[in-house]
């Protein structure tokens, strides 16, 4: 090592020597040619070749630039003795930089980089469309010779994944909007975006583990499967369906799955969708690593059976405006519409989640909610385009768990014996929502055994309520079964307009009971299991 210094030394000393030298005695000329050839043979005698990475690349900022000092802030927080500190906008954390002029090594698999910061003053400001700035900055990267390969190959795309990767994280999550119609910001922009500070996280979701996890991991799985979808010829993007009576959590889970992967949400009205060119346009203006949102589909959008769609007008929920529901392959058909010119189809909807166009970025999470996945289009539910269907339940014992803790602090250990026993017995019959626990929760907060005692009431006059209301509907239909005297008789003896109304609500309250048990009715009267099925 002290003879390496000897020699840099030395050769330095040369150099300065040379240079007074020619200074004094020679032309300029001919200072240039010797200077250049003195360069070349420095060059060529030093183990190291150099890289700049200047600030600005011409006039255009050098994005390497900023991922080098966004990188070089994760390790210089800890080895620097001076730093610069930043805080971007929209930014919760401060940044760590290099100060002018300070190197730093950074390792990677196994070879030594040296990064050092150079300000200098520009010159003179020479004509330039855009004011340059009077310091010129740049990054060297100094690595020895014989590793050239391996930092031109691997270790400046390692530096912009990471900086990437940082970014995020420093970041705050953006929520986008297309709430303004059709119309454009000054960028031409069609989402308008505010900082995303939802805090629900996995964490605070009640919700049975095993699901849970079992969610987390397939997120995972989709985040960090970038080859593997390459490898298999499929579009990088992962649709899930959440659905579930309202107060759940699906918009929660939504949340809890945009600060688990560091994803920007954007949440597409479609409502405010005119024709399905619009929509297309919309899709190609989100960026990867995104979540893509439709809250309670079925009332966005007639999307009922394709088959039935033509003339019954299913559910007929569309909010204000008059949806065509053609099949995928009849295309769009954008006939102005009825009532206002809305005409977003199904085929739209379904070109949206899985067409050509929805591959235009990569790295993006499609996600529909609804209370009502029986009225869905069975188009819409298949593998590919909604690859997980997740049922949102009632307050399960283990979610009730989460929810105590999170309200109340209270683990298992803190709760007498006797009472969480009472709670595990009543709280699946009582078929409460997390919403409606966690409100009487937070009103009694401040009293947590008062919080306690009064949610096991509520839960038991729920409970019993819903037993009294299920053993009524059981005498009910006995006593029409009596009545008619054939088990099967109000299914075919419905002529009459009551017993079609009986019927229906009972087809009704089976498909809510399929619906629960995660069993949805396709269009060929199959039944599909679909409870937190990954397809
Ligand atoms: N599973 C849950 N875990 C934790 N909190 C929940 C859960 N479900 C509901 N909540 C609480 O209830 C409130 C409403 O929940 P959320 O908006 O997620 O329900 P939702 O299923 O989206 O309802 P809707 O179908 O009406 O849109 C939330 O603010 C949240 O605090
Ligand atoms: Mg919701």
């Amino acid at each position: 090592m002290m003879q390496y210094w000897t020699t840099l030394a030395s050769v330095m000393g040369v150099y300065a020597f040379c240079q007074t030298l020619m200074h004094t005695v020679f032309p300029p000329e001919i200072r240039f040619i010797f200077l250049k050839i003195f360069h070349r043979l420095f060059n060529w005698c030093s183990v190291y070749c150099y890289f700049d990475i200047t600030e600005i690349d011409g006039v255009n900022t050098n994005e390497l630039y900023n991922a080098v000092q966004l990188y070089l802030s994760s390790s210089a927080s800890i080895i620097g003795n001076r730093l610069t500190l930043t805080r971007g906008l929209n930014s919760s954390n401060i940044t760590f930089g290099l100060s002018n002029n300070d190197q730093i090594v950074d390792n990677f698999n196994g070879v030594n980089v040296v990064w050092e910061h150079v300000v200098t003053q520009r010159q003179s400001q020479t004509f330039a469309w855009r004011p340059l700035p009077e310091e010129k900055r740049a990054f060297i990267l100094r690595v020895k010779k014989r590793y050239k390969e391996v930092v031109l190959g691997k270790y400046l795309d390692y530096v912009m994944e990471k900086a990437n990767e940082l970014r995020r994280k420093n970041q705050d999550r953006l929520l986008y909007t297309n709430s303004r119609g059709g119309s454009l910001d000054s960028r031409g922009h069609p989402w308008e975006s505010v900082p995303f500070k939802h805090p629900s996280t996995f964490e605070t979701l009640a919700m049975d583990d095993e699901k849970k996890s079992e969610i987390m991991e397939d997120l995972l799985d989709f985040a960090k499967g970038g080859c593997f979808y390459q490898r298999t010829g499929r579009a990088w993007k992962r649709g899930y369906l959440l659905y579930g009576p309202p107060g759940t959590g699906k918009s929660s889970m939504i949340a809890a799955m945009a600060n688990f992967l560091g994803y920007d949400i954007y949440d597409l009205e479609l409502t405010e969708v005119h024709t399905n060119s619009e929509l297309r346009k919309l899709l190609m203006k989100t960026s990867s690593k995104s979540i893509i949102v439709i809250e309670d589909i079925d009332c966005s959008i007639n999307l009922t059976n394709r088959k039935k769609s033509g003339g019954v007008g299913g559910s007929g929920s569309g909010v204000g405006s008059s949806y065509d529901c053609s099949p995928p392959g009849a295309g769009a058909v954008n006939g102005g519409g009825e009532e206002g010119g809305n005409t977003i189809t199904l085929s739209g909807l379904l070109n949206f989640t899985d067409g050509l166009w929805s591959c235009c970025g990569s790295e993006r999470i499609f996600v529909f909610t609804t209370n009502h996945i029986e009225k869905l289009d069975p188009a819409l539910l298949r593998s590919g385009r909604m690859d997980m269907h997740v049922y949102m339940s009632y307050c399960s014992f283990p979610s009730l768990k989460i929810l105590l803790k999170n309200y109340l602090g209270y683990d298992e250990c803190d709760m007498k014996k006797e009472m969480l026993e009472q709670f595990e017995e009543v709280v699946g019959k009582a078929e409460m929502t997390p919403a409606d626990v966690s409100e009487v929760l937070i009103k009694n907060r401040r009293d947590k055994e008062k919080a306690l005692r009064e949610l096991l009431e509520v839960l038991k006059m729920k409970a019993e309520k819903l037993k009294c209301r299920k053993k009524g509907d059981d005498e009910d239909v006995e006593q029409e079964k009596r009545a008619l005297g054939s088990p099967k008789g109000i299914i075919r003896g419905n002529s009459d307009a009551d017993g079609v109304q009986k019927g229906g609500n009972d087809e009704e309250k089976q498909e809510e009971h399929d619906v629960e048990n995660g069993i949805v009715d396709d269009d060929d009267g199959n039944d599909n299991a679909v409870a937190t099925t990954s397809k």
